[in-house]
């Protein structure tokens, strides 16, 4: 048994916050659920993964291994550039580079990321300007990666309708294929920390690569190198590693998924610790619904008779709300109805904690 001690932040960048004492297994390969898209359980599975973790991995996903070998090694030479070079490509307003800074409200970490957007304009335009060696291929494997990662956001969104047995099989999955949706994709490179000591038999250190927090979005979709790092937080608070596997996906359930469920599906809260010894690079792409589509807790997702947890708002209300908070805030806290905050016994509101770093 692995036992996650408490992570540690960097003092030449960041002030030392508190963050929650941890505790867990090494069971993570087999308490992570597993969802095989090709099988005919994966529609249930997928369902329970929703309400238990609001994560899981997915193999036979149909992703090409080209698309995403091809990105990934445009990521890798991108955060290999001369730091200037990077910084040319900055700051992320929303988009473009960014280094230790995350959002706009104080959060750091020991990661630098590119923040981009998906639809052809962006990719014609300022994705081209952020690559400086060859600037269409970058866009090209951008649009391949993001091309494939949306048809297997649709069919994880497409099973998990027919798994909930929503009337209409693209009641989730129209969010993500309106031509407006709101989808980001994010690489993330978390550099390896040779300079502080390392911890445990995979190299983990206990630096804090990206702070703990739920995605906003629909569901977000994950691929990592081999190198592990992230770090899933337990319906009872506790905290699992997640070992890496860059043949497979992981989905996370975000806030927007949680309310359209009522609270049934988890926004799961995540963060990555650093490697000591080999940087870990991942790509996610997260799946936001158009800007003015309302989101509100869905009837055919809730049981009869269910009160209602959340206002309804529009994506672009929450968006603007969510950018204006700090990572491990609990975002969905002013959406929340009165009457269900002090519902504190209920399994559907165990995610949304009250804790904030400020
Ligand atoms: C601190 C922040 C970074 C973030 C915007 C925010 O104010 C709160 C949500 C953060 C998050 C988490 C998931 C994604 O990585 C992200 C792009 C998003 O949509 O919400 C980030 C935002 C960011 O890095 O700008
Ligand atoms: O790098 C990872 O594995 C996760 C990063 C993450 O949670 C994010 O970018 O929102
Ligand atoms: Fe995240």
């Amino acid at each position: 048994m692995v036992v996650l001690s408490k992570p540690i932040f960097d003092l030449n960048f960041s002030p030392i916050k508190p963050c929650k004492p941890t505790s867990n297994v090494d069971a993570a390969l087999t308490m992570i659920p597993v969802v095989d898209l090709s099988s005919h359980d994966a529609k249930s599975k997928l369902l329970k993964a929703c309400e238990e973790f609001g994560f899981f991995k997915v193999i036979n996903h149909g992703v090409p291994v080209e698309s995403i070998t091809s990105l990934e090694s445009k990521a890798v030479n991108f955060f290999s550039l001369a730091q200037t070079q990077k910084d040319e490509a900055g700051p992320p307003n929303p988009f473009g580079y960014g280094n230790k800074s995350i959002g706009l409200n104080g959060d750091v970490g020991w990661v630098e990321y590119l923040l981009l957007k998906t639809d052809p304009l962006f990719l014609s335009q300022r994705c081209r300007a952020f690559y400086g060696e060859d600037p269409l291929g970058f866009s090209n494997a951008v649009n391949d990666y993001a091309e494939a990662v949306k048809e297997l956001g649709c069919e994880v969104l497409e099973l998990l309708a027919e798994g909930a047995e929503m009337k209409q099989r693209n009641a989730l999955s129209r969010l993500l294929m309106d031509d407006e949706s709101d989808t980001v994709l994010r690489l993330n490179h978390y550099p390896s920390r040779p300079d502080v000591q390392v911890s445990t038999i995979g190299g983990g250190n206990n630096v804090l690569g990206f702070g703990e927090h739920t995605d906003p979005q629909i569901i977000s979709i994950l691929r990592s190198n081999s190198v592990s790092g992230l770090e899933i937080s337990l319906k009872d608070g506790s905290w699992v590693a997640v070992p890496s596997d860059p043949t497979s996906f992981f989905i996370l359930v975000g806030d927007s998924l949680q309310v359209m469920s009522n609270g049934r599906f988890r926004s799961v809260k995540h963060r990555v610790m650093t490697n000591g010894l080999r940087p870990r690079l991942s790509m996610i792409y997260f799946v936001g619904p158009s800007l003015q589509e309302k989101i509100g807790p869905m009837k055919e997702l809730m049981k009869e008779g269910e009160e209602s947890m959340y206002k309804e708002f529009t994506w672009n209300e929450y968006k603007t709300a969510a950018y204006k908070t700090r990572l491990g805030d609990n975002r969905l806290g002013p959406f929340q109805k009165k009457s269900c905050i002090t519902n504190n016994n209920s399994s559907r509101a165990d995610n949304v904690t009250l804790v904030s770093y400020n």
